[in-house]
């Protein structure tokens, strides 16, 4: 069993899960994959399938696994089933008390079985094993859902969206549990598909941005003159013509994304906790006039990209690595499944395109932000000077 398990994941690593579970039935389009979250070079989203002990509690490692991913101060989310969480409620909220969360993976391990349950039959169980892990103290809400075997329908994709959850699959897996001496096997085949990447993260509400799409309108039939958003993009607006600087971006970019680039190590080498100035603009594609934006770097240290909420069809992100190592072929790419509001910071140096649009329109609001102090150690990424460069106020 172990060689055709390795068979298996070696190729499906090869090509990609991704790839292939989006070549499959269109329910997988709503589903969110690691790179979709947290993905830059150097960390992976952890979880762990099946718990919490399948066996119960006797034979139960749940302490062994906590004491593990202390160790390392790393964070997982647990794919619960609900018959296998009874015993060891207190193991749970002790996982959910150090940082861990729990999300709903139906009530048991059964092989083949839940994706050919009648809708009404799904949803109870479903609902029921929501039930059974939001019991646990301190769980709040079940933000995610993993289908058992990654068997997921359309009429199960309608029912778990209903109740509010995010169906969620890994880029990466191994079966670690068949490979029990073969830890570097698993290592390896988990290591080769992390890719560099972005990170994603919910910036604006939705009214936020029904509110900016409106007033980009209201600017757009005044008839005042509109700069181009930049030297690749001809549609969309100039955030400074319509002042919104001083009330929004600045303290937008000062007061929460300087901090946050400042914790995060990959911004934080490009100078992400002295970003000082940036440019922000919104970009907008439509049949027929830009639909896609070609390779390139951002003349930024680092990129905020969100989503404003319009329906369009297509256009994901693709990163190449970064400017000085850039492949052919994207490593990373970003879909903006998660929706309205929704955004992905990235370093400006990272090769990225927009693929086209297929129809519909999409508008982004995008912020380059930009560290005098590194450029004056650093140069400027597009003209390489350290010297002539402008003081920015942000
Ligand atoms: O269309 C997009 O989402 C990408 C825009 C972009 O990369 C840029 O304006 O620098
Ligand atoms: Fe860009």
């Amino acid at each position: 069993m172990e060689f055709g398990l390795k068979l298996l994941w070696s190729t499906a690593s090869a090509i990609g899960l991704r790839r292939l579970m989006k070549m499959l039935p269109k329910a997988y389009k709503a589903t969110t994959f690691f790179f979709d979250g947290v993905a830059c070079k150097g960390h992976v989203g952890l979880t762990i399938d099946d718990g919490l002990c399948r066996n119960g509690p006797g034979p139960s490692m749940v302490a062994e696994v906590a004491t593990l991913l202390k160790e390392h101060d790393a964070r997982c989310t647990f794919f619960v089933c609900s018959e296998y969480l009874v015993g060891v409620e207190a193991e749970a909220e002790a996982l959910v008390h150090e940082g861990h969360e729990l999300g709903n993976h139906m009530t048991s391990d059964k092989q083949f079985y839940f994706h050919k349950l009648p809708a009404g039959e799904f949803e109870q169980q479903l609902r029921g094993t929501t039930q059974a892990i939001e019991a646990v103290p301190g769980v709040g809400r079940v933000r995610w859902f993993r289908a058992p075997q990654a068997l997921y329908t359309q009429s199960m994709e309608r029912t778990v969206t209903s109740h509010g959850l995010r169906h969620a699959l890994g880029d990466c897996y191994a079966d670690d549990w068949a490979m029990e001496h073969n830890a570097d096997f698993v290592a390896r085949t988990i290591l080769k598909q992390v890719a560099e990447g972005v990170f994603a993260l919910p910036v604006f509400s939705e009214r936020f941005c029904q509110l900016l799409c409106e007033e980009l309108d209201a600017f757009g039939r005044s008839g005042l003159p509109c700069g181009q958003p930049n030297s690749m993009n001809r549609h969309g607006a100039l955030l400074d013509e319509l002042g919104l600087y001083p009330g929004l971006l600045d303290p937008l970019v000062r007061e929460w994304l300087v901090p946050l680039c400042s914790q995060i190590p990959a911004f934080a080498a490009v100078g992400g906790g002295h970003l000082n100035s940036h440019k922000s603009f919104v970009v907008t594609y439509r049949i027929g006039e830009d639909e896609h934006l070609t390779e390139h770097f951002d003349n930024a240290e680092v990129t905020l990209n969100a989503n404003l909420g319009l329906s369009f069809e297509a256009g994901e992100l693709c990163f190449y690595g970064h400017k000085d190592a850039a492949k052919d072929a994207p490593s990373a790419h970003h879909a903006w499944t998660a929706g309205v509001g929704h955004a992905v910071l990235h370093l400006g140096q990272q090769v990225h395109a927009a693929l086209p649009i297929t129809e519909g329109e999409r508008r982004n609001l995008v912020i380059w932000m930009r560290s005098t102090a590194w450029r004056r150690e650093n140069g400027c990424p597009m003209c390489g000077s350290t010297d002539r460069l402008l003081e920015g106020s942000a």
